[in-house]
């Protein structure tokens, strides 16, 4: 078996390059850029045959968010497939035909879209405006609101895929580690007045709550705060200075004062700096859980905790007394992301690689464990992917090794700026962007994007300018919190991300201003570093030159994926023109919806590439998303080969 790129001219219709000689140079000129269709040579391909599924699937091709598509008259046998020829079949993804009306073919919108869920988008239509808005992917932060009612968020986001053909994947975002406040007794916000006295308890009082107090989430608070220590409610956007401890109650008299939200995240301060000694971000486990824990324990009863080990985790023998872990809440959190099949989670306020390793391997136990009971394939299991927050200082300290040890990153500016001062927010986005990058880790930037939009229905220059910047950057993803959870123009909100956007990709596009990347090789095979290169090379070739068109003119980039790596792989080089990432699995395609300039599809294809090309081109034309003469470069993982031609 050898491994070849394949690059196709004009004048050869098949160049197996030797082993190690993979370096891509551009074989004609930019005058002659139109191909004859070359068929591939089998005889030098590094094949893997299809699975089994794949062939015995229903032959169905879906879009980003368009409905599925059953043409029962394809073959996936390796003879060129006959494909459908009957337009009125096919039908168009709204999303995907809406920007392409909008913008042209080769202006789709790159940079995806998240929006969290909460009161103002929960119901089936808000969340069908959302996805016809551009929503990518679902967030839901278990911080808020009951598990029954995200279950019932995640079971309308899941009709909406099916009944309406979109791809939404769901992100759970878990509560974590950091200290909150209570949620209000249910009031939607209370107002500090400058000079008032608060008082902050772990004291529960059910009903008969008193004036101006606020449990808080954490037992050791009273504890661990000092007199003089000043109290951040959501990184400073209210602020108390601690008067007074009486046993559990703390008091303190309101500094700036502020709006104070449900289950707000409260830091404090000391000369200046974050207090974060003696683990004061780590809730203690409460004293009826750790009974419970050490009953269990000596029942020789097996624990999720216990299970991925480690200090953070819990480890029971270690700290009798003290057991410091992700809360019980998280752990149950993840049970039931993982039950829900959710397509990521979102891990709040990680410390190190260590705890995105035991998470993952917990996951991966736990999947397995689903799949047995339920009697599902490994191909229908979608293991979940990890995305880790980065929004403490730790975090910040372990970066490379936690973007390294997960499958994506949130920049998590509102924790984070409560954490480091504000002015070195842009700094540090800017690192984990890049970081991200060069690790091929999608990452999204979130939090107060569009802030003023909560209330205000158009957002205001500085926020259009913070956006841009993020776009700029060209990160893989912008998150809607408040404005999209409980804002009173959801809608707007995403319409500005969405807008934004796709001018400033194009304007960066025409005006050749993203400054070139070195991009480090993150595959350890030689299998890997062959599709890097395929990847590089083919992506290259989509690059504009002069502002004007691509090297070659190239209109699409097509990447046929089982795992989505390839996909990913040339997401990661950022090219000018958009890349159609076909896959076989839909939990796949809702992954690869997070990532930048990737248009997902399903499609069961075959390890017979011309077959599949024919198809997809059939498909495709037929929904008017290519034309005839169009330039496509194709790259796959099963045959590890690049193919240059026009559509026929
Ligand atoms: N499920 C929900 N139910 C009620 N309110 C919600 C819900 N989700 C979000 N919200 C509201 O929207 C606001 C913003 O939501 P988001 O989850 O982005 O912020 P956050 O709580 O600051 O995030 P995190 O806790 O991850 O740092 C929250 O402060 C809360 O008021
Ligand atoms: C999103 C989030 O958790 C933050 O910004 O803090
Ligand atoms: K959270
Ligand atoms: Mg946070």
């Amino acid at each position: 078996m050898s491994q070849s790129l394949h690059l196709f001219s004009p004048s050869s219709s098949g160049v197996a390059l030797p082993k190690h000689s993979l370096r891509f140079t551009p074989s004609v000129s930019t005058s002659n850029r139109r191909f004859p269709v070359t068929s591939f040579p089998r005889r030098c391909c590094f094949a893997i045959r299809a699975s089994a599924s794949a062939s015995s699937d229903p032959k169905v091709l879906e879009t980003e968010n368009g409905k599925p598509e059953v043409l029962s008259h394809v073959t996936a046998s390796p003879e060129p497939a006959a494909v459908s020829s009957d337009s009125a079949s096919i039908e168009v993804d709204a999303v995907t035909e809406v920007e392409l009306k909008e913008n042209g073919f080769r202006s789709t919108r790159r940079t995806k879209l998240v929006c969290t869920i909460g009161p103002a988008t929960c119901g089936f239509k808000q969340l069908e405006a959302l996805a016809v808005g551009g929503m990518n992917v679902a967030r839901i932060n278990m911080c808020h609101g009951e598990r029954e009612w995200h279950k019932a968020v995640i079971e309308r986001v899941r009709r909406l895929n099916e009944e309406k053909g979109y791809a939404v994947a769901i992100m759970m975002d878990t509560e974590g580690s950091e200290i909150h406040m209570d949620d209000l007794g249910g009031a939607p916000s209370a107002k500090a007045e400058d000079g008032e006295i608060w008082t902050f308890t772990v004291r529960a009082f059910g009903s008969s709550r008193p004036e101006r107090t606020i449990n808080v989430n954490y037992d050791g608070f009273a504890e661990d705060v000092a007199i003089g220590d000043e109290l951040l409610v959501d990184g400073g956007m209210v602020r108390f200075e601690v008067i007074e401890k009486i046993g559990p109650d703390v008091k303190c008299r309101c500094t700036d004062p502020g709006l104070l939200l449900p289950r707000a995240n409260l830091t404090f301060w000391r000369d200046g700096s974050l207090v974060r000694e003696r683990n004061a971000m780590l809730p203690t486990i409460s004293a009826k859980i750790q009974h419970h824990l050490e009953t269990k324990q000596n029942e020789g009863e097996e624990w999720p905790w216990k299970a991925v080990g480690g200090d953070r985790f819990g480890d029971i023998g270690e700290t009798k007394n003290t057991v410091i872990c992700w809360r019980r809440v998280d752990w149950l959190d993840i049970d039931f992301g993982i039950a829900e099949g959710v397509d990521f989670i979102a891990i709040s306020f990680v410390k190190s690689a260590e705890v995105i390793n035991h998470l993952k391997s917990y996951i991966a136990a736990r999947s397995c464990d689903r799949m047995a009971d339920d009697g599902i394939s490994l191909l229908q299991c979608s293991d979940i992917a990890v995305i880790a927050k980065i929004e403490s200082i730790d975090s910040l300290k372990n970066l490379e090794e936690i973007i390294q040890a997960s499958d994506g990153a949130m920049v998590a500016r509102g924790d984070l700026g409560a954490q480091i001062p504000l002015e070195q927010v842009p700094s540090a986005q800017q690192r984990i962007v890049q970081v991200c990058r060069q690790l091929n880790k999608p990452v999204i930037v979130a939090s107060q994007l569009l802030e003023s939009m909560i209330e205000y229905p158009t957002p205001t220059r500085a926020e259009v300018a913070d956006v841009s910047e993020a776009v700029r950057q060209r990160a893989d993803a912008l998150m809607l919190s408040g404005e999209s959870a409980m804002g009173q123009f959801p809608d707007k909100a995403l319409t500005v991300l969405r807008s934004v956007s796709v001018r400033i990709e194009k304007w960066w596009r025409e005006e050749k201003r993203h400054e070139a990347m070195e991009l480090p090789e993150v595959g350890t095979s030689f299998s890997d570093s062959i599709s890097e290169e395929i990847c590089t090379s083919a992506a290259k070739m989509g690059f504009s030159i002069l502002g004007k068109s691509n090297n070659l003119g190239v209109d699409a980039l097509f990447v046929y994926t089982k795992t989505g790596h390839m996909a990913s792989l040339l997401s990661r080089c950022r090219p000018d023109c958009p890349i159609f990432a076909f896959t076989t699995t839909t939990s796949v395609r809702r992954r690869l919806n997070l990532q930048w300039g990737l248009i997902p599809f399903r499609l069961s294809f075959s390890d017979d590439m011309e077959s599949n090309l024919n198809k997809t081109f059939s498909l495709l034309k037929a929904r008017g998303m290519i034309k005839s003469g169009d330039l496509i470069i194709a790259v796959s993982d099963m045959l590890q080969s690049i193919q240059v031609m026009n559509v026929p």
